[in-house]
């Protein structure tokens, strides 16, 4: 397919500033530069041309720039937005944030930093339309085993996966963050192996107590210990002829540690009390967020077990770090946790992805799942803004407090002109009960108990309140 040009269409009436822009832009960026004067040029230009970037001013004739915005993100999603906005005018930052645009630029113009961040629309725009140019690669290898991903970090994962799954013996070591999906690919690994018609069995080293680590791995015989009235298999028998995910293998206590290289040299192990080896055919997946060498310098895990199990080592690069597939896991996290809505959430406009996109994710994709989660339940049926995000998700943009809410007169919230006899009392009343639960949740940061402090309500009354406006089963925290 032939590359197009990008483009840029500066709206300004100021022809002198728009020009001077202008002029920077084609010299710096090297795209197409497109100028109109007002919004009813712009919109005949928008019509006519393939545009990537819009940059409006919001004092025009006839139709002011809000109006465009407004047009265009209405009909054509794919257009990255940009506002001009008076030096530090908060209120208009903020309402052209709500608008949805990607992000705004102070006007009068600094050159610098409008080419920077035009610039960068630019890549978010290539970023957009590569999903649609590529769609069908994409539906191809967006996902493997569900896991998704399309960056070429994530697709060199996918590569090593497919040949680690074929090789079926050698042990396999998963480094990565806590979040960042280790788990996934351990199932993925085995749902690609041989191994497949056999059992996936995972353990948490970490989140068994030291002493029952054992029994649990290995299984106990009859009479083992006080208790022990009659035998018990543990989960490497139950792992026989499939693969056995140990998950925080870091957090093994050494004389665990010997047992297990037992398992992968002689590929026998002994039940607690037993006295006979059992034979054992499995493949093993460890996965670990701690750095193993260092642990192995400290001398708390052994090198030996070290160097066995981490023949094949597979690192997952955290989130921040293929921030190109932000938009992709928004995408299907909002597809799945859309499912049975009777209001699914439409996404998230383009200033809220611009601020996930920038933001640092330290608790990698299970942190970016749960933040789809909790906007599909708090902002269904709409496109969610980055003011509607928790604060932390997109500091420094200006959020309506709910004291201001709780305070205002019941008259300024409800116009006048809605009380024209066809209103529908339940639905009015059911938006004003959302809104207060969505402030109420984004000024605490989603915790339930907090919220339900604000609001007055008692926590299981809250929870009770989103779970059916979710319409689906919500974990209360
Ligand atoms: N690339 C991905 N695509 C889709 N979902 C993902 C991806 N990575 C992680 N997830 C989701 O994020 C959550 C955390 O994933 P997982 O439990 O595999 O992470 P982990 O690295 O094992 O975490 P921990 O170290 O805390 O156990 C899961 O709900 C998983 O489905």
């Amino acid at each position: 397919m032939a590359e197009t040009l990008r483009s840029i269409l500066l709206v300004d009436a100021d022809h002198h500033a728009r020009e001077g822009l202008a002029v920077m832009l084609r010299k710096e960026v090297g795209c197409l530069v497109l100028e109109a004067a007002s919004t009813v040029e712009a919109e005949e230009i928008i019509q006519r041309e393939d545009i990537s970037v819009l940059m409006t001013d919001l004092f025009l004739p006839q139709k002011s720039g809000i109006d465009l915005l407004k047009k265009v993100h209405a009909a054509n999603a794919e257009i990255v937005t940009f506002a001009a906005v008076p030096f530090n005018d908060r209120e208009k930052i903020n309402e052209v944030l709500k608008l949805g645009v990607f992000f705004y630029i102070h006007a009068p113009y600094d050159f610098d930093e409008a080419i920077i961040a035009l610039a960068r629309g630019l890549t978010y725009h290539d970023l957009l339309i590569h999903k649609e140019v590529r769609g069908h690669k994409i539906r191809k290898t967006e996902g493997f085993n569900g896991i998704i991903g399309n960056s070429g970090k994530m697709q060199n994962l996918f590569n090593l996966i497919e040949k680690v799954a074929e090789d079926d013996i050698s042990t396999v070591l998963i480094q990565g963050a806590s979040g960042t999906g280790k788990e996934l690919v351990a199932r993925a690994i085995h749902a690609t192996s041989p191994r497949r018609g056999k059992n996936f069995v995972p353990v948490n080293c970490a989140a068994i107590p030291e002493e029952l680590l054992e029994s649990e791995l290995f299984g106990y015989v009859k009479g083992a210990f006080t208790g022990a009235n009659q035998s018990k298999m543990g989960r490497v028998q139950y792992a026989d002829g499939g693969t056995l995910f140990l998950d925080e293998i870091g957090d093994m206590k050494p004389s665990l540690q010997a047992k297990l290289l037992r398992v992968l040299q002689e590929k026998e192990y002994e039940p607690v009390g037993g006295v006979k080896p059992v034979p054992v055919d499995i493949r093993i997946v460890a996965a670990t967020h701690r750095d193993l060498e260092k642990a192995v310098a400290d001398g708390v895990f052994r090198e030996d077990l070290y160097y066995r199990l981490s023949v094949v080592p597979l690192n997952i690069p955290p989130l921040c770090d293929r921030r190109d597939d932000i938009p992709l896991l928004i995408e299907k996290f909002v597809q799945v946790f859309n499912r049975n809505k009777k209001n699914p959430l439409l996404g998230f406009d383009q200033g809220a992805m611009k601020a996930l996109i920038d933001y640092p994710w330290p608790g990698n994709v299970r942190e970016l799942e749960n933040l789809v989660q909790r906007m599909v339940i708090l902002c269904s049926g709409k496109l969610v803004s980055a003011a509607e995000l928790p604060e932390k998700y997109a500091p420094g943009i200006l959020r309506p407090h709910l004291e201001a809410v709780s305070i205002a007169p019941l008259g300024s919230l409800i116009p006048e002109s809605v009380l024209d006899g066809t209103v529908d009392f339940k639905v009015l009343v059911g938006e004003y009960e959302d809104r207060l639960i969505h402030q109420a949740m984004t000024k605490t940061g989603g915790n339930k108990k907090e919220a339900a402090r604000l609001l007055n309500l008692k926590r299981t009354t809250l929870i009770e309140k989103i779970k059916k406006k979710s319409g689906e089963d919500l974990e209360t925290d």
